[in-house]
């Protein structure tokens, strides 16, 4: 549990943390598993494909409830935060930047309504095989696929200033 320890301690130093939450929808199609992404078209990460989620905020119940709400938001589904499942802990860090951001991960199955293009994100369902990972944060390739084997993460990405790559990092990949 290496990566576990050193997130611990990135957090416990950071001056700032900040949390977010990052949830993926999935569905089986007719026996085919997919994924639901979103483009995102705003903000932090414009341009990329991504799961779906957001800041914190104060008036979020749970973290959960923040993660259920951020994808009725983005999706334009109606997501219970009582059926997030947690998936583990994304820490980033970003050269000359004191703040640390740290992402709480989730996976729903449990939805309804039919996922809409909203003001920050357009959806897509994805095979797992056809996950487009040149379009997406570049640690994404490195736990995502785990994260579809079913698997619970834990991970520290330490980026460059200007956001593309990362220079270090640690991740521990463990059977739910
Ligand atoms: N390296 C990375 N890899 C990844 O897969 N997701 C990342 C990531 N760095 C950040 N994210 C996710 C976490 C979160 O879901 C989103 C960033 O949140 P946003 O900027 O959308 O939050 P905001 O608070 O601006 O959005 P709203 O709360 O919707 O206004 O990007």
């Amino acid at each position: 549990m290496a990566a576990a320890r050193r997130v611990a301690d990135t957090l416990f130093k950071a001056p700032k943390v900040k949390h977010y939450t990052l949830a993926f929808l999935l569905r089986d199609n007719n026996g085919t598993k997919e994924v639901l992404l979103g483009m995102k078209k705003r903000g932090f990460g414009a341009g990329k494909w991504n799961g779906f989620g957001g800041k914190v905020e104060p008036t979020d119940a749970t973290v959960s409830d923040a993660a259920a709400r951020e994808m009725n938001e983005e999706a334009l589904v109606t997501v219970l935060g009582s059926d997030m499942e947690e998936k583990g802990t994304l820490v980033f860090t970003f050269t000359g930047k004191p703040e640390v951001m740290h992402v709480h991960v989730f996976q729903v199955r449990s939805y309804s309504g039919v996922p809409s293009e909203s003001d920050e994100m357009k959806p897509q369902w994805f095979t797992y095989d056809a996950i487009p990972y040149a379009s997406m944060w570049a640690d994404d390739k490195y736990w995502l696929p785990s994260l579809l084997e079913g698997k619970n993460i834990v991970g520290q990405f330490d980026f460059d200033a200007d956001e593309t790559k990362f220079y270090d990092h640690v991740l521990d990949v463990t059977d739910a």
